[in-house]
């Protein structure tokens, strides 16, 4: 079989860490294996426009692997292209970047490594959410540049003890995310999901469900972010839903950016609706992209949208 492997490329870093097996330097640890039982396998970065490497073999491989960091988009147009497609695999967790419907129509299986990260999200998240609550980065950021100002940061400085906060999503991230907020000694744990935990998970968690997810985000101070990105989370936190929030929450979205409109939480962020945001934001399409659907692109720094700045001293957080 000719395996197709969409990878980053690491350079160096490949070399200093030979465990860093996502990048096209280490290949996942695999090509011997494949190798050792016959397959071919083709290598690459190489995955945007329509002469890139990923066009050009995508037409024989019959299994592609790629991961949602340097993610190879199987679209419907490059799926119409791959007469051989049998698997698209993604080494990681969310696969979103395949166009699932032209898929399961060409009866390509989609498989992914369920688990495999999840207790780095998880801890992501609980980081994600101090450095915002904490007001960790502007104060970082002026301390570097030889400041210190310490009321500028105080006055931003809040808490997780005590806070409600609630996770949309209590899958195996969403659940581990609370499990690590618990000892934070949080007024309340809600988690909106269709699914509920496990009774007796529930119930050493302290968690509450929350049937309506307007009704969960009007009692958060934090909401966290942990289901998959599809076509009805697309774009589900607009104007419309952050209005419902409570005044100067914080929002972390680390699941996918996309699943956030971007420029409605950095409105909402500077009009001091949310008091902070962190994690993944999407950016509209690059007309040169042969996907279809918006890629994800990172915020430079991350504090992500930020902290809104001046503005938060005039919307007290009222359960402080
Ligand atoms: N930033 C990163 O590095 C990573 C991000 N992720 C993202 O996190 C997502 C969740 O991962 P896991 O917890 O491992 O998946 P999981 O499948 O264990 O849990 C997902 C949960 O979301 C729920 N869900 C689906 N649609 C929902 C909706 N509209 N509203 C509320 N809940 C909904 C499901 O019922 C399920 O309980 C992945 O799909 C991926 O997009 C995953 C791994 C790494």
């Amino acid at each position: 079989m000719k395996v197709l492997l969409v990878l980053y490329d690491a350079g160096s870093h490949a070399q200093d860490e030979p465990k860093l097996l996502g990048c096209t330097e280490n290949e996942l640890g695999i090509r011997k294996w494949l190798e050792d039982q016959g397959h071919e396998l083709v290598t690459t970065s190489d995955k945007e426009g329509p002469n890139s490497e990923l066009d050009k073999h995508i037409v024989d491989a019959e299994v592609i692997i790629t991961t949602p960091f340097h993610p190879g988009y199987i679209s419907r147009e490059r799926i119409e292209k791959a007469k051989n497609l049998k698997l698209c695999i993604t080494a990681g967790v969310g696969s979103d970047h395949i166009d699932l419907t032209a898929a399961n129509e060409h009866k390509i299986a989609v498989l992914e490594v369920t688990g495999s990260n999840v207790t780095s999200v998880a801890e992501h998240v609980v980081m994600t959410i101090l450095v915002l609550v904490r007001n960790f980065v502007p104060a970082h950021d002026q301390y570097v540049n030889g400041g210190w100002d310490v009321a500028a940061v105080a006055k931003d400085s809040y808490d997780i003890e005590g806070k409600v906060i609630g996770t949309v999503g209590v899958g195996r991230i969403g659940s581990r995310v609370l499990q690590r907020l618990k000892p934070f000694d949080p007024k309340e744990l809600l988690y909106f999901d269709y699914q509920p935990l496990a009774p007796e998970l529930e119930k050493q968690i302290g968690a509450r469900r929350v049937d309506k997810l307007e009704d969960m985000l009007a009692q958060c101070d934090i909401v966290t972010i942990n289901c998959p990105l599809h076509e009805s989370t697309r774009g589900l936190f607009n104007k419309e839903l952050i209005s419902k929030m409570k005044q100067g929450a914080w929002l972390v979205n680390t699941a996918r950016g996309a699943i956030c409109v971007a420029e409605d939480v950095a409105d909402a962020v500077k009009s001091g609706q949310l008091r902070g945001y962190g994690g993944d934001v999407s950016y509209p399409q690059r007309k040169s992209h042969p996907h279809p659907r918006t890629p994800r692109a990172k915020l430079e720094e991350p504090r992500g949208l930020g902290q809104s700045p001046s503005r938060r001293r005039h919307t007290p957080l009222p359960t402080i």
